[in-house]
């Protein structure tokens, strides 16, 4: 049998959600017995065709649609854009169909990440949206638990509904400690929790 792996999903432009993705594959690798799979959301055009190559020029692979189905869990990673998923993450999200109608993730953990540029730009509202259309999926929705100590010192990012990263104006892809404890942690509980639920 293949070993079971956690999708980590994620669209990045300037490489904080990229960082935020990494560190939650480091908290699935802390449980034996599964796996973290990596994929990014390739760019969309205006005409929301897909632009980019079928490789990608730097970074994890393209995610496929086979990537989603045949996960045990699953992480979606999205910038806050206007307090919401980016554009990119609605598109594979609305390509989802088949396994909506298969019912393939249904019973599944999911959770989300995001990183906003502003403290109350949307990281919670960015996480909801994700939240949403993934309840339809009939998935198990996982937050982080305020167990995790790092949730209630964070001076930047993180939220009880998923990791959070607070990158400022400036851009800063940096994870803060507290930030990276909280993916860790949140990759962590998704792997445990797939691991029961196969
Ligand atoms: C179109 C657009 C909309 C954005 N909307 C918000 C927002 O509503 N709130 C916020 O705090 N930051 C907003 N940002 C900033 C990004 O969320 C932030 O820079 C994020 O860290 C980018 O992640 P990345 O480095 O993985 O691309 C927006 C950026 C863009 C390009």
């Amino acid at each position: 049998m293949n070993t079971p792996y956690v999708l980590i999903a994620y669209y990045s432009r300037h490489g904080s959600i990229e960082t935020m993705a990494k560190h939650i594959a480091r908290g699935v690798s802390k449980v034996s017995g599964i796996e973290a799979r990596i994929r990014q959301i390739p760019n969309i055009s205006t005409t929301t065709e897909q632009t980019e190559t079928e490789i990608p020029e730097s970074g994890h692979p393209y995610i496929e649609l086979n990537d989603l189905s045949d996960c045990a869990g699953l992480v979606i990673g999205s910038p806050s854009y206007f307090g919401s998923m980016a554009a990119p993450v609605k598109h594979l999200i609305d390509q989802s169909s088949t396994l909506w109608m298969s019912g393939q993730l249904c019973n599944k953990p999911a959770g989300a990440f995001t990183s906003a540029s502003s403290m109350h730009g949307g990281h919670e509202m960015t996480i909801q949206s994700i939240m949403t259309p993934l309840l339809h999926h009939g998935m198990v929705w996982l937050g982080l638990p305020y167990k995790n100590k790092s949730l209630i010192t964070t001076m930047s990012g993180g939220t009880p509904y998923g990791a959070s990263h607070l990158a400022k104006s400036t851009g800063e892809s940096k994870l803060t400690t507290e930030e990276q404890l909280l993916c860790e942690a949140q990759g962590e509980r998704i792997a445990q929790f797939s691991l029961k639920l196969l």
